[in-house]
């Protein structure tokens, strides 16, 4: 198929990104990666999460990191709400955007978020009632698209049934997340034959991690399906805490060559990215995972 003349680029670095980090990153690191990385012409950067700090204590500091940010005119700046608890907290803090985040493996649903699918959706309906009375729009994920760390693989045909019920419920997107990077071009493409017949494909995004080194491959078979809009983390940063063995993101940085190179249009400017990858790297105290960075770096 032909490619999308613009695509949006979702950067989930400041939460999918960081969220595994063993040590605590300071909230002022946090704080300055999002500054960078709204100055790159990204425009979606997800910014927290709003779940239980005895889950993910790297988010702890959410209401600090959403109240600390310059935000940009034109920017989204979502979080991740799995409840109402959390929706609440997220508006209080000045969340002007959310995310519900489900799965299609119920064994995921139940390590990530301490229920079964039916309950999940459950949850996140209340989300996006209590959502729409304060007109927020809301996202939805569905995580293990292509396979899950605990049940293997799974059927196109579930994670059409979780996204169908999350779309209409309400989320304006949904974006299918291959949690721990198994998919192939081919996974990938029969996977989403299933859900374009239950969901129109411009309200689909895909999220890739690239632990097998076939996110760019998956990506580019979803944008010949007509899948405009893509997550990635910059400098590929990142793992879910109830993945085991989850690499990062696809980094952003190498999206943005490719969909350039490709003649697509982002409104990013690649090298503004790489200097905010390389800025939280150093922070960090680690190597950028994207092959665009490390390639320019030795130029
Ligand atoms: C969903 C819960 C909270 C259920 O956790 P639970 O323990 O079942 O919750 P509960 O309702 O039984 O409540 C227990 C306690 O948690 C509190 N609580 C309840 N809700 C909240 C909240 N929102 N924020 C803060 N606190 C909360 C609640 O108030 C109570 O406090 P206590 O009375 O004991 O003091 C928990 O399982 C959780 O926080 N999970 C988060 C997991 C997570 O963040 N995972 C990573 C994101 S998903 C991902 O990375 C995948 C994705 C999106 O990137 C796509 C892909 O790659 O596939």
């Amino acid at each position: 198929g032909s490619l999308p003349k613009q695509v949006k680029i979702v950067e989930v670095g400041p939460r999918d990104g960081l969220q595994n980090e063993k040590n605590i990153v300071p909230t002022q690191v946090k704080i300055s990666l999002i500054n960078m990385l709204s100055e790159t012409g990204l425009p979606v950067i997800e910014t927290t999460s709003f779940v239980s700090p005895r889950w993910v204590p790297q988010m702890a500091d959410h209401t600090e990191v959403l109240q600390g940010i310059q935000r940009f005119p034109g920017v989204g700046y979502p979080v991740l709400t799995p409840n109402l608890k959390g929706f609440q907290t997220a508006v209080a803090a000045g969340a002007k955007e959310v995310s519900v985040f489900g799965a299609a493996s119920e064994l995921f649903t139940k390590k990530n978020i301490n229920c079964s699918i039916e309950e999940s959706l459950q949850r996140f309906g209340e989300v996006v009632h209590a959502a729409g009375a304060a007109s927020i729009p809301v996202r939805g994920y569905v995580s293990c698209v292509l396979g899950c760390p605990y049940e293997g693989k799974i059927a196109p045909a579930k994670v059409a049934e979780v996204s169908k019920k999350m779309y209409s419920m309400g989320c304006y997107e949904i974006s299918l997340g291959d949690t721990i990077g198994v998919g192939t071009p081919g996974s990938m493409k029969e996977m989403l034959s299933a859900v374009v017949k239950e969901i129109p494909i411009g309200a689909l995004a895909v999220h890739c991690h690239d632990t097998y080194g076939q996110a760019l491959a998956n990506i580019l078979v979803a944008l010949q399906m007509g899948v405009s809009v893509v997550d990635s983390s910059v400098a590929g940063l990142g793992g879910c805490p109830y993945a085991q063995g989850a690499s990062g993101n696809v980094a952003t940085e190498d999206v943005v060559y490719m969909l350039h190179g490709l003649g697509v249009h982002t409104g990013v400017d690649l090298q503004k990215l790489m200097e905010a990858g390389m800025f939280i790297c150093k922070a960090l105290n680690r190597r950028t995972s994207s092959k665009v960075a490390q390639a320019s770096c030795k130029l």
